[in-house]
């Protein structure tokens, strides 16, 4: 899993060979332990290289075996030895030096990088930190500050910004096994006392409690209740306070807390899963391995609102050409403005050069004639939608795929109106588009597997984690939503507050509570769907609807004009329009107070336990409906949708791992529970799945799949 080879005539050249990304598995770590101690005891080898195979040189500890028990030599020791040898040692990065694979890097003395090779300490991503001396010897290398940004966020650097930190020697744009190799001729005889980093005092801002003090405040605000982030500034902290074997000693310890955690398991879950979900798979058999996605060099948008605008950037980013059409002249104008802000401002932030030019706007339709895939993003309006697709399936070439942004509208229906239904399927992106991670891929039973491999890959491109689902009302995020934001209307109506309800789910982890979310994104959009589904009576207080329980408080504030931040009323009081500071507001608890008494109900006290189980059971039983009537494959997509679109906590999982932590008997014996309370609620009945399920003796997450496609009866 190493291997040891002389180079140049004294150069020991040991590569990793572990693809794809050479994790540091039981087997590698003992390979570095066999051909670090053979090169350092060859009288003929004067210099090492330590490299990867396949141009990557290291994708960390190997994140499978944390699940299990774990063998072989640790990582500490085997650093330690790098670091003491007496011959000098280089790292060649390539490709990737992430967590442990850094921190090999760290332990050489010399460590020289393509330029666009990934370095970074993403351990937190995962619920740990780097505890194999990272969070040691990286404050000493480049300073406390800079450390704790890349430990605490995770976040990745280039080779070239890794140069501008000072945590590599060199950067090339040749071959960097070479390059590393030559350098390595150069240092021989040189004095390695200054390269061992453990040695080097740890450069520290001046007050440094007062430091510490602030980074923590802003780190665990941030942190939405997750552990690792706080651990990671406790072990940046013992670096810049203890001799390195003492911070060695407290890196361990932190580790070994976060290590077992519920978290860690949440969040490698999570990093699986995102992998998991770009396996696609459909119940037609088609798969994303035996479907190859067409070519798409150039897109058409139409409708440049909000959403239109926002995938337009997206797409411009990934380097796509982009005919954006907006059919109202004045609507068109400022659209291009703001889009040409929205691209600035990203193109700064993200520290790369200005895309704006591959963009043609036009107002005719017939401009999209020859792009190979039109993304539709026009009003939520079935009858401007059909009228469209009739008009783009006779304009546009006849193996144009044809997709649609609609949030909820029938992806079939569209596709009937055009005559090759099977180019058609839904790319649902969440606002704001372009800066949003999620992208639902809707296919319904005619799309062609080319159809969804195309938009999956499309997603893929812009940097969204891409989920393919079946068609149905709401597709999976929406359709789960709505018990949710239901649940929440039923506790306030029961007695709660839109306060109580959203510190609930923010202390849970979401960064915005349901009324707050609501507030921000515009109560009359829920309003409008309402409409659309023939549940709004105006002026009406009934409180059963469509034979089962409804709760007419959001169109009563609609009806007074209270949209939400927009019109600086709704849940919430703001200071003006368009403020994003809430506060609670007087006149709402007295407009709940009288709505109460007029409809004869006795206020209760409700607590944040009944919040979250009524708020995410009910949420969770429809992500089993979902599972079990086959439009999301497993649970892992529910969860990454959850994740990556709607806020929910990344270090629980996602709302389907989170029950099966949780205790999927639990989950079901409280949706009994509140069912037999509130019998008129039906997103409280529990899933048949979640009940086969439990039957099955609450099987891990992991084995859902197998019982969902076994073949059960209803009865
Ligand atoms: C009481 C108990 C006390 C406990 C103390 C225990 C101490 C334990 C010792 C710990 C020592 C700490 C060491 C270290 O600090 C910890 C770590 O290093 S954690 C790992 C950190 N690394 C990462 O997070 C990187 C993860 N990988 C990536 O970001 C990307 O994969 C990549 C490297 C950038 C490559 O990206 P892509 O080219 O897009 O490829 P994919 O992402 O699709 O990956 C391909 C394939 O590889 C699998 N994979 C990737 N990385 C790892 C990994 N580190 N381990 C295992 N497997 C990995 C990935 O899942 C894909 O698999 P496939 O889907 O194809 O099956």
């Amino acid at each position: 899993m190493a291997a040891l080879t002389r180079v140049s005539g004294s150069v020991g050249l040991i590569s990793l060979l572990n693809p794809p990304v050479n994790a540091l598995s039981a087997a590698v770590r003992q390979g570095i332990v066999d051909t670090v101690r053979r090169a350092v005891s060859d009288p003929q080898v004067k210099s090492v290289v330590i490299c990867g195979q396949n141009g990557v040189f290291c994708g960390g500890a190997d994140i499978k075996e944390f699940g299990g028990h774990m063998s072989g030599p640790p990582l500490v020791p085997i650093f330690n030895t790098i670091e003491a040898a007496d011959k000098p040692v280089v790292a060649a990065i390539e490709g990737s030096a992430l967590g442990g694979g850094l921190e090999l890097a760290l332990a050489c003395h010399y460590r020289i990088t393509q330029s666009k090779a990934r370095l970074g300490l993403p351990e937190v991503s995962l619920g740990l930190l780097p505890a194999a001396g990272g969070t040691q010897r990286l404050p000493r290398l480049i300073g406390v500050p800079a450390a704790l940004d890349l430990i605490t966020t995770g976040r990745h650097l280039t080779g070239a910004e890794a140069l501008k930190l000072g945590i590599v020697d060199q950067v090339t744009d040749q071959n960097t096994v070479e390059a590393a190799v030559k350098f390595a001729l150069s240092i021989v005889g040189q004095s390695l006392e200054s390269r061992r980093i453990s040695t080097l005092p740890c450069p520290c801002p001046a007050d440094i409690d007062a430091f510490f003090e602030g980074v923590m405040q802003r780190v665990k605000k941030s942190a939405h209740g997750a552990i690792a982030p706080v651990a990671c500034v406790q072990a940046v902290q013992a670096a810049a306070t203890l001799p390195f074997t003492q911070g060695m000693q407290r890196e361990q310890e932190l580790m070994a807390t976060l290590f077992g955690s519920g978290q860690a398991r949440a969040l490698q879950y999570c990093f699986f899963s995102q992998r998991v979900v770009s396996k696609w798979s459909s119940p037609s058999g088609s798969r994303w391995d035996t479907s190859k996605p067409k070519p798409v060099t150039k897109v058409g948008v139409i409708g440049l609102g909000t959403m239109g605008r926002g995938i337009t950037v997206a797409l411009a980013l990934a380097g796509l050409s982009v005919v954006a059409v907006e059919t109202q002249q004045q609507q068109m104008m400022a659209a291009q403005h703001a889009v040409s802000g929205m691209l600035e401002r990203t193109a700064r932030r993200r520290g790369v050069s200005l895309v704006g030019d591959q963009i043609r706007y036009s107002v005719e339709l017939e401009a999209v004639a020859d792009v190979e895939l039109v993304i539709e993003a026009v009003f939520e309006d079935m009858a401007l939608k059909e009228k469209l697709f009739k008009q783009l399936s006779t304009l546009c070439k006849a193996d144009t795929l044809l997709c649609s942004n609609t949030s909820s509208l029938d992806i079939d229906h569209l596709a009937s109106q055009t005559h090759s239904p099977q180019l058609v399927v839904g790319m649902h992106f969440f606002a704001p588009a372009h800066v949003m991670k999620l992208l639902e891929v809707v296919y319904g039973p005619r799309s062609a597997p080319q159809a969804v491999a195309t938009a999956m890959e499309l997603g893929k491109r812009m940097g969204k984690v891409s989920v393919a689902v079946g068609n149905c009302s709401g597709f999976v995020g929406n359709r789960m939503l709505m018990p949710y934001v239901e649940e929440a209307s039923f506790l306030v109506e029961e007695g709660a507050s839109p306060e109580i309800v959203d510190r609930a789910l923010e202390e849970f982890g979401f960064p915005m509570g349901v009324f707050r979310m609501s507030d921000l994104s515009g109560l009359d959009v829920g309003w409008k769907v309402r409409k659309a589904r023939g549940l709004v009576e105006p002026g009406q207080m009934s409180r059963v609807r469509q034979g089962r329980r409804y709760s007419p408080l959001g169109d009563l504030l609609c009806e007074q004009g209270r949209f939400g931040q927009k019109t600086g009323r709704g849940w919430y009081l703001y200071d003006s329009a368009g403020s994003r500071e809430a506060q609670p507001d007087p006149w709402l608890q007295s407009f709940l107070e009288e709505y109460r008494a007029r409809q004869g109900l006795v206020s209760r006290r409700i607590d944040s336990q009944e919040v979250l189980e009524r708020c995410l059971y009910a949420l969770i039983n429809e992500g089993f409906n979902i599972l079990q009537e086959g439009i999301a494959a497993g649970p892992e997509d529910i969860d990454m949708i959850y994740v990556f679109g709607y806020g929910f906590p990344r270090h629980r999982g996602g709302p389907m791992f989170y029950a099966s932590q949780v205790g999927l008997a639990q989950v079901l014996q409280r949706l009994e529970h509140y069912q037999q309370l509130h019998p008129d609620i039906p997103h409280l009945r529990p899933s048949s799945l979640l009940r086969r399920l439990v039957s099955s003796g609450s099987p891990r997450i992991q084995r859902w799949r197998e019982i969902i496609r076994m073949p059960h009866s209803s009865l």
